[in-house]
């Protein structure tokens, strides 16, 4: 008890005990297009990060623009963490919510061309920085909320999977999932940790075995969102949610929230050397090489047709 209670100490980087006035100024927009309010500020921009921290509310909107399909690239892990950090340290912001400035996807995941045919100290600094992320989304203090616009396959799905609650687009063409086993990959212990938290034991094995892309009315009905909206109340439905959310004094709820998520992240900070070591070795195999490279054409070819 005593560690949970240190964790939560330490994740307690936004104000604790103290309650926001419910005054919201939701817009009724899509992220891309989403319309602050005069009272937004500490608006920070990086080239694939974009902030918008709401003082009235304290609601902060990250929004992905690293086009064409806001792939997961070693620049673009820095970038999120940076952003991420500051945040982190703002006592005004008390939630976080992680969105897609592009149309039709959210994160493509992890990108490929960091994987394939890069030196393996290349693949040591990319899969660092994705622990790094992941630690810091999965263990944040604040509340974290995915307003998923689009598609969130593999790596996607994993930082939708690190936030506290999911909202997606009600889109059919919207698809979201573990599905490295058909990259010809394996996801890491920790990637099927947070899928099973979040779906169960059984509906993981079926999942991470076939490499499954759920639809969102199926993403739904297995728990993997919680919530589905259409398009145009996406950030407004998450913005509400969360100023739900702030009526929970902080230090309680940071304390529940790392209790329940304390094992999962310390089996991760536990294996995490080896864990770079498995990804580089793995990597380095031709057989996963060339697993690689046939996706990305794939991918491209699917494309020219
Ligand atoms: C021991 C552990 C070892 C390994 C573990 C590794 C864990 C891996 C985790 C991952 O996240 S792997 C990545 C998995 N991602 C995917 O499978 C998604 C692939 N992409 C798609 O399905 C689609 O692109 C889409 C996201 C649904 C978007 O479709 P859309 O039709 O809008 O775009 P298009 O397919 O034409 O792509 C545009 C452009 O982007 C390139 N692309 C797509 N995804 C990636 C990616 N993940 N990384 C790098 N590049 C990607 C695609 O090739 C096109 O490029 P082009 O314009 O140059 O042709």
């Amino acid at each position: 008890m005593a560690s949970v209670l240190r964790q939560a100490a330490r994740l307690a980087s936004s104000r604790c005990l103290t309650q926001l006035s419910a005054a919201s100024s939701t817009s009724r927009l899509g992220a891309s297009s989403y319309n602050f309010s005069p009272s937004s500020r500490n608006a920070s921009t990086s080239s694939t990060i974009k902030v918008q921290l709401d003082s009235n509310t304290g609601v902060a909107i990250m929004m992905f623009q690293n086009p064409p399909v806001n792939s997961m690239s070693l620049d673009f892990m820095t970038e999120f963490v940076i952003a991420w950090d500051k945040l982190e340290l703002d006592k005004s912001c008390r939630g976080i919510i992680l969105t897609s400035a592009l149309p039709n996807v959210f994160s493509a995941g992890l990108d490929i061309m960091d994987m394939y045919g890069t030196t393996p100290e290349h693949r040591t600094a990319f899969w660092k920085a994705l622990q790094e992320l992941w630690l810091k989304v999965y263990g944040s203090g604040k509340i974290v909320v995915a307003a998923i616009n689009g598609a969130s396959p593999a790596g996607g799905c994993l930082m939708a999977l690190s936030c506290d609650y999911r909202i997606m687009i009600d889109n059919p063409k919207y698809k979201i999932g573990i599905n490295e086993t058909k990259l010809g990959i394996v996801a890491p212990f920790w990637f099927k940790d947070c899928l099973e938290n979040t779906v169960g034991y059984r509906m993981s094995e079926m999942s991470v075995q076939y490499g499954i892309l759920y639809n969102s009315a199926e993403a739904l009905k297995i728990g993997l969102v919680d919530q589905l909206v259409p398009e145009d109340k996406l950030i407004s439905t998450a913005t509400e949610t969360m100023i739900k959310w702030f009526a929970i004094p902080d230090y309680a709820r940071q304390i529940s929230k790392a209790m329940v998520r304390k094992a999962t992240m310390d089996k991760m900070l536990a294996g995490r050397e080896a864990d770079i070591t498995n990804f580089v070795t793995f990597t380095n195999k031709d057989s996963i090489q060339k697993s690689l490279g046939m996706y990305m054409e794939m991918l491209k070819g699917r494309k020219a047709k």
